[in-house]
């Protein structure tokens, strides 16, 4: 089956009468309501539930191994190869499927806010909620007419597809694919809208760096003299939840690039974690959930419709998808400078790693390689202990090409642009997980703003026994003795004994870079790790 048959085929689904372009999220809503695939909550938002899938897939994600990617990809256990024939049968398979449905739902827009740079993408959904997540979260077209049309990519998702690995090569039932050369990300089987956001980001992590723009999985801002801030971290380190500052202007929460004249958001809109949401500690996301939000897996009373962010029987990664302009202030479009300061989080259940640290140079390239953060107890099948993970980048499983590809990019730009780096700890303090409690959201605010004012560049530090990291000795609004693991825990030998067995971790994870960067391991790493 050749491209130009493949993209024929959907040309012609897409020319159907059944199909619904680019609805208004008005119109969308009508949609769900009356094909009963969500309600309405007391807010005004879409509450939908999704079934098995409340999270992303990792093991069922693959990328089609092609004249494009077979030389430049990173294989192995992130990325899993698929060869175009299966590729190619799984496709027919699934347009075969959406074509035997009474109604589909396309939106066409863009990834990527610095119009240098954007890839228009065109969803096709099964669902009209799915539908309305993507103009949601993807950037919404000012005018009718897209641009490069030849050039755009197409997600094509059928939820109610079902594969079947020993015939289509699938790990099971559920598929996200990427295929390069022709442009389609192809899923089936999820109904988690996340898996539709975060492939656009995978494809972005993979186009950008031909272009020399540096994607990256972090949230960024904005203060009120141009500053620019970065936030990256794995999920529920707290992205999110930091970029969204009444002082500082919100960029975007989760994906964005690094070109020659500074950053941009990737995405129009937010998907925020909504687990324990509430007003007093995260106003500007709570105010967020209204008319054209989707709420997805927050349980809501039946009767009164109102939402319970306490409740977790779905799952803990209840979400709430929201268009950039729900934050009452952005930056529009989602375009900035150079940054000036990066804070990398980590939520460590250990409890062991300070607050907040100012890295080196070697620092900042260790921990962006190592991205370690810990995997808490409930949160994934499987996990009845806190569990250390290291996802290189604080994204492994969106990046394509090698983990070092994307760090020497950073090194040089840190550099060229002479960035403060930070190391926050959001996670556990005064004992690990279970005993001690997580860092206050207050405190990690106020860690934060200082550093983001520069108020942390020239106050006396203590040096961590353990991973070297340079402890600001006082932040304005953070006792002190909660700035020093040591001091903020009741017994100093098992916090020792802790921390150790962290870094223990963190040398052997490093192993796998030890070759390609021996003096960011010699300089970087933790001081004492036996
Ligand atoms: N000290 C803290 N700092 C940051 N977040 C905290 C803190 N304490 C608790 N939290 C909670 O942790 C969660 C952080 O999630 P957030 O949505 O910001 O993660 P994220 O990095 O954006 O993840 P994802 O990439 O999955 O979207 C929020 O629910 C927040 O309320
Ligand atoms: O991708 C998701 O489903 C949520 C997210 O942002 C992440 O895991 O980093
Ligand atoms: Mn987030």
């Amino acid at each position: 089956m050749s491209t130009v048959n493949m993209s024929i085929e959907l040309a012609n689904l897409l020319e159907s009468e059944k199909v619904n372009h680019q609805l208004s999220v008005s119109q969308l809503v009508e949609k769900i309501l009356e094909r009963q695939e969500g309600v309405l909550t007391s807010t005004g938002a879409i509450q939908v539930e999704t079934g098995k899938y409340t999270g992303r897939s990792p093991h069922d994600k693959f990328i089609v191994s092609d004249s494009l990617t077979s030389h430049t990809v990173e294989w192995g256990d992130v990325n899993q190869p698929f060869s175009s024939e299966r590729f190619d049968a799984l496709y027919k398979k699934v347009l075969e499927h959406l074509k035997e449905q009474n109604e589909l739902f396309v939106f066409n827009g863009y990834a990527g806010a610095d119009d240098k740079y954007q890839l228009p993408i065109q969803v096709v959904n099964e669902y009209a909620w799915h539908n309305l997540f993507a103009h949601q979260l993807f950037i919404r077209p000012e005018d009718t007419k897209l641009k490069n049309d030849a050039e755009s990519f197409s997600i094509v998702s059928a939820p109610t597809f079902k594969a079947v690995p020993d015939i289509d090569g699938t790990n099971s039932e559920t598929f996200i694919i990427i295929s390069f050369e022709r442009r389609v990300v192809l899923i089936g089987g999820t109904e988690y809208a996340g898996e539709m956001k975060k492939s656009i980001f995978s494809v972005m992590n993979f186009l950008l760096p031909q272009n020399n723009i540096l994607p990256m999985h972090c949230s960024a801002n904005v203060g009120k003299e141009g500053d620019v801030a970065l936030f990256f971290g794995l999920s529920g380190t707290g992205k999110t939840t930091l970029s969204a500052d009444a002082t500082r202007r919100l960029i975007g929460d989760d994906e964005h690039g690094w070109s020659s004249t500074g950053v941009f958001n990737i995405e129009g809109g937010c998907y925020a974690k909504c687990i324990q949401l509430s007003k007093e500690k995260e106003p500007q996301i709570f105010n967020a959930i209204r008319f054209g939000t989707v709420l997805e897996n927050v349980v809501i009373n039946s009767n009164t419709r109102i939402a319970d962010y306490n409740d977790n029987s779905l799952t803990e990664n209840t979400r709430a998808a929201y268009p950039i302009q729900a934050i009452d202030n952005t930056i529009l479009p989602s375009v900035a400078g150079h940054p000036t300061a990066i804070v990398f989080l980590t939520a460590d259940a250990f409890g062991v790693l300070p607050p907040i640290s100012k890295l080196t140079k070697e620092q900042a390239m260790y921990h962006f390689l190592s991205g370690y953060t810990s995997k808490l107890a409930g949160t994934e099948r499987g996990i009845t202990a806190p569990q250390a993970t290291f996802s290189t980048c604080f994204g492994e499983p969106f990046l394509p090409l090698p983990p070092t590809a994307y760090a020497k990019m950073l090194g040089k730009k840190i550099d060229e642009h002479n960035v403060n780096v930070y190391l926050v700890n959001t996670g556990w303090t005064g004992g690990e997980y279970g005993v001690g409690e997580r860092m206050k959201l207050v405190y990690t605010r106020a860690m934060v703003q200082a550093a983001l004012e520069g108020e942390l560049i020239s106050v006396d530090t203590v040096q961590d026994p353990i991973f070297g990291l340079e402890i600001p000795a006082h932040v304005p609004g953070v006792p002190d003795e909660v700035l020093q693991p040591v001091k903020a825990w009741k017994n100093a030998n098992l916090y020792e004994e802790k921390a150790h067995q962290l870094a223990q971790k963190f040398t052997k994870n490093f192993e796998r870079f030890a070759n390609v960067a021996p003096e960011i391991s010699q300089m970087g790493g933790p001081i004492i790790s036996k």
